[in-house]
């Protein structure tokens, strides 16, 4: 594809979805007939400095990114009211809207996510970027059914130290809540919520009084409900990545090799 584009490269086509700053359309570059996904990003509505600054770094670290389980972004234009991101078009959607009409989903289902996830994490930690706000609604499906990481807004790289609260609470590890120095090992974290969430419909440490999630978040208040019924392999990994200490969360190529992502997932396959 082109590296320079302007709006008259694109055949417009029906909107994806909205956002809180703009609107996602699918649309094809003229030239080579790609498909794409086009974010129309209004300059008015991000003008709270923190808005600009996420999508300088969502820019800046999402374009280097080549992974197949990480959405890739191809480029951006603007004009004078809007910025134009031009992203891989995820045929399938939201991941977040699968959970919820399937309100959980099988082992085998979640295990093949949870590798995809572990593997486009080991990526992005190797280019020194860590996300800081996996969760399911930045989760987008392929054309196969496959993941594929969205939302940088909130990654960084590692060099810097980092003290800042951010992401969204239900998935924040308790370095993050009290907001000590963390590093890559929180989207390790992440995953483990995840992967509760996956096979039990609603994230581990959710509670309606934010205070009680994060008491119970720091106390790693960690409780497996009676149903649905989920196997003591699934169980011991999540128990594994839900640890307080961050030095001592099961590393993401030693998940790879848990003997329940084994039993689920043919390595040769995952996607
Ligand atoms: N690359 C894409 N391919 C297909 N659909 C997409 C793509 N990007 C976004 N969408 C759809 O458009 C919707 C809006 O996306 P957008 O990234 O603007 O907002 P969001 O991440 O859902 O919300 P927020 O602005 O609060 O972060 C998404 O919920 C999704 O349904």
């Amino acid at each position: 594809m082109e590296k320079r584009w302007t709006l008259s490269d694109f055949e417009i086509g029906k909107p994806l979805g909205k956002g809180k700053f703009g609107q996602v359309f699918l649309a094809r570059e003229k030239k080579s007939n790609h498909i794409v996904a086009i974010k129309v990003l209004f300059k008015n509505q991000l003008k709270q400095s923190q808005a600009v600054h996420q999508l300088r770094r969502e820019v800046e670290i999402q374009s280097h990114l080549r992974h197949p389980n990480i959405l890739r972004l191809y480029g951006y234009f603007y004009d004078q009211t809007k910025v134009f991101l031009i992203l891989e078009y995820a045929a399938k959607g939201e991941l977040y809207k699968e959970l919820q009409k399937c309100k959980y989903f099988s082992e085998k289902r979640s295990a093949m996510y949870i590798a995809s996830i572990a593997r486009a994490l080991i990526y992005l930690h190797g280019k020194h970027v860590i996300h800081r706000d996996i969760k399911p609604e930045n989760l987008l499906l392929g054309q196969q059914g496959e993941i594929k990481i969205a939302d940088f807004g909130w990654s960084v790289h590692t060099f810097n130290r980092r003290q800042t609260m951010c992401g969204t609470l239900d998935y924040l590890p308790p370095e993050m809540v009290e907001s000590v120095e963390h590093d890559a090992s929180v989207d390790i974290w992440s995953l483990g919520v995840l992967c509760y969430e996956f096979l039990y419909g609603v994230p581990p440490f959710e509670a309606i009084d934010h205070s009680v999630t994060y008491k119970r978040i720091i106390e790693v208040d960690l409780k497996f409900p009676l149903e649905p019924i989920v196997s003591p392999g699934a169980k011991d990994l999540i128990s594994q990545i839900l640890v307080k200490d961050s030095s001592q969360r099961l590393p993401l190529h030693k998940l790879l090799k848990h003997p329940w992502i084994i039993q689920h997932v043919d390595h040769s396959e995952i996607c």
